[in-house]
C-alpha cells in the first residue's frame, strides 16, 4: 500500500441547521499525524493526516461543542492518536478505543483516565483481518465501570451476530445501525431485523449516521441529499429516541468517490429528528449519558 488518501471535503459548507447548545459530534475520528502517530502495519487504507486541530476547527464550524473520537481501524490497537486528541480538547472530547483483548486492568484504567469510555469491536472484513468473538467477550467482562461496547457490522451478518451481542454484559452501541440497505425503506427487511435486535434488549443503542455511506450513488442509493436515508431512518429515531447518538463520521474513512460535504451531513439531523425535543436527546442528552455520565 502506498498512496495516502484524502477522504474529506476540503471546504465544507456552513449547515443551514443550528445544533442545540451542548451538541456532541459522537462519532468522528482522527488520522495521525503520521509522523507522530504512525498507522498500523495492518491498516487497510492509508489516509492523509487529519489531526485534532482540523477536527476541532470543523466542530466549531458546524456548531458543535464536544466530540466523541472513535479509534479508526487504520490505527489498529494503538490508541495514542485518539488519546492525544482527547488530551488537546480542553475536556471537550472523550473516546472509544480499540484494544488488544489481552489488555491489562492497569492499561484499561489508563485509558479511562485519558477519557476513553468504551471499546470498539469491528467486524467489517474490508477493515480488519480477524474479529475473535471469544476474546472480545472475555475483555467485555472486565471493562472499567460505566463503559460500553461499540460494535460495527454489516446487515448481512446481523443474525449470526445476535448470540454474541446477547452475551455482552454492558450496553452496546451499534455503529451506523449495522449498515441497513436504506433503499428498502423504513419497513424493509434490514430495518425490520434491526428493530428486532433493539427489541431484544433495552440497552442497545445505535447511531443513525452515515447517509453518505448508506445512501451512496455508487451503492445504488440517492447520493446527496440522501432522501432514502432520511425516509428509512426518521421512524427509527422517532421510536427509540432515548437510545440514539449522532456523529459526522469525519474524516469519513475510505470515502473517496463521493466525499460528503459535512454541512450537508449536519442538515440531515432535522430530517431524521424533526422536533427540538428529539434533537436535544440525539445530540445532547443521550451522548452525555454515555460519555460524560458523571456530569449528568
Ligand atoms: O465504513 C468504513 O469504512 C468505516 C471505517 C472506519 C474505520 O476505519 O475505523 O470507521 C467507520 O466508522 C466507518
Amino acid at each position: 500500500m502506498s498512496d495516502r488518501i484524502t477522504s474529506w471535503h476540503p471546504n465544507p459548507s456552513k449547515p443551514g441547521y443550528t445544533p442545540p447548545a451542548g451538541a456532541v459530534d459522537a462519532h468522528c475520528h482522527v488520522f495521525g499525524p503520521m509522523a507522530q502517530f504512525p498507522f498500523s502495519p495492518k491498516a487497510k487504507y492509508l489516509p492523509e493526516d487529519a489531526g485534532p486541530d482540523m477536527l476541532f476547527a470543523l466542530r466549531d464550524h458546524l456548531g458543535f461543542e464536544k466530540n466523541v473520537i472513535v479509534q479508526a481501524s487504520c490505527h489498529g490497537t494503538d490508541n495514542a492518536a485518539t488519546l492525544d486528541a482527547i488530551a488537546k480538547s480542553n475536556g471537550k472530547a472523550r473516546g472509544v478505543a480499540v484494544v488488544d483483548p489481552a489488555i491489562s486492568e492497569d492499561e484499561l484504567a489508563k485509558l479511562h483516565e485519558g477519557g476513553i469510555r468504551g471499546i470498539r469491536f469491528n467486524f467489517l472484513k474490508r477493515l480488519v483481518d480477524n474479529a475473535p468473538k471469544d476474546k472480545f467477550l472475555e475483555v467485555a467482562q472486565r471493562l472499567p465501570k460505566g463503559w460500553h461496547v461499540v460494535i460495527y457490522f454489516e446487515a448481512d451478518i446481523l443474525e449470526e451476530m445476535r448470540p454474541f451481542m446477547e452475551a455482552i454484559p454492558v450496553p452496546l452501541v451499534v455503529d451506523h445501525m449495522g449498515r441497513p440497505d436504506v433503499t428498502q425503506g423504513p419497513d424493509g427487511p434490514d430495518m425490520r431485523a434491526f428493530r428486532s435486535l433493539l427489541e431484544s434488549r433495552d440497552d442497545i443503542w445505535f447511531k443513525p449516521t452515515c447517509p453518505d455511506r448508506l445512501d451512496a450513488r455508487k451503492e445504488g442509493g440517492m447520493g446527496d441529499p440522501w432522501d432514502n436515508f432520511a425516509k428509512a431512518v426518521a421512524p427509527l429515531v422517532a421510536d427509540y429516541p432515548d437510545r440514539c447518538i449522532w456523529g459526522t463520521d469525519w474524516p469519513h474513512p475510505n470515502m473517496q468517490d463521493e466525499v460528503p460535504d459535512d454541512g450537508h451531513v449536519v442538515d440531515m439531523i432535522p430530517r431524521i429528528a424533526p422536533t427540538p425535543e428529539l434533537q436535544t436527546k440525539l445530540l445532547v442528552a443521550n451522548p452525555n449519558r454515555l460519555y460524560w455520565a458523571e456530569q449528568t
